[in-house]
């Protein structure tokens, strides 16, 4: 089967104290992951990575050759709103997804604009096409972004906490989405807390706490000796931060009373 990333002893460091250490092991092109841990595991900062958006300290990360072209990999981040000092309405945001096409001067044609239909009835917004984003609820918001991601029609979809601070309803339809995008073939990986979430709908499942604690199959991967495995270094890291050895990597060591050792 052919892989999407193939990470080598990946290690991402922010001033010198890792929140990703040492991790190895490839995404299958296909596949639908989730990735947990506890808070401060180094979920956003390792999905940021494959998005390309963090450079690992140490290791690589190599991803398959077709994902060079711009828009390839899709990112959608933590929901925080749109801020913009003028007014977004909905069809431009959803527009957005077509840039890596059309450019970002470029004009929307016949078949984008139908794309963008589709996009916006796909995740029930129809009609909401003038509608200005920063009067949305929060549901409505993440749906408008499905919508562009669905217009980027890009093989391979990073999500980072996708259907946190949203209804039972909107989760629903937004899941179905991402469930389509499975069957059709894109690699997708989405960061998440909702362990029974996970188990019912992500076939495979990376828990990390800092370090790899699993990676494979959802049922063995989430066991309950793995999930306090990741509870107890969970623990460990906020008494006293971990010490990397990998080249490039300052050595620095927080004690709780917060003072760093050099
Ligand atoms: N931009 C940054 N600058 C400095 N430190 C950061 C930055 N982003 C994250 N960190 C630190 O890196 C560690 C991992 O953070 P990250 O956000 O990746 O974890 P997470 O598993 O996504 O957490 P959560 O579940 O709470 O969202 C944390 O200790 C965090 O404080």
């Amino acid at each position: 089967m052919d892989i999407a990333f193939c990470l080598s002893d990946v290690t991402i460091a922010y001033h010198g104290h890792p929140a990703v250490h040492h991790i190895s092991g490839d995404f299958q092109a296909g596949s639908l992951t989730a990735i947990v841990g506890p808070n401060g595991a180094g979920k956003s900062t390792l999905l940021a990575a494959l998005a390309g958006l963090r450079r690992p300290t140490h290791g690589k990360i190599e991803r398959s050759a077709d994902l060079s072209r711009p828009g390839a990999v899709a990112f959608l981040a933590q929901l925080s709103g749109i801020n913009s000092d003028f007014p977004l309405r909905v069809l431009e945001v959803v527009a957005m997804g077509a840039w890596p096409r059309v450019g970002a001067l470029g004009t929307v044609g016949q078949q984008e604009r139908e794309a963008i239909d589709k996009a916006l009835e796909q995740v029930g917004l129809k009609g909401f096409e003038d509608r200005l984003v920063d009067e949305l609820s929060v549901g409505q918001l993440q749906r408008v972004l499905f919508a562009r991601l669905i217009v980027q029609n890009a093989p391979v979809i990073l999500l980072d906490e996708p259907f946190s601070a949203l209804d039972a309803a909107t989760t629903r339809d937004l899941l179905s989405v991402v469930s389509g995008w499975h069957r059709e073939g894109r690699t997708v990986v989405a960061v998440l807390h909702d362990l029974d979430m996970v188990r019912e709908h992500f076939p495979q499942t990376l828990l990390i706490a800092r370090e790899l604690v699993s990676w494979g199959e959802t049922a063995q991967a989430l066991s309950n000796a793995h999930l306090a495995q990741a509870n107890h270094r969970s623990l460990a890291w906020q008494d006293t931060a971990s010490w990397c050895e990998a080249p490039g990597v300052e050595h620095v060591h927080v004690h709780a009373s917060g003072k760093e050792h050099h």
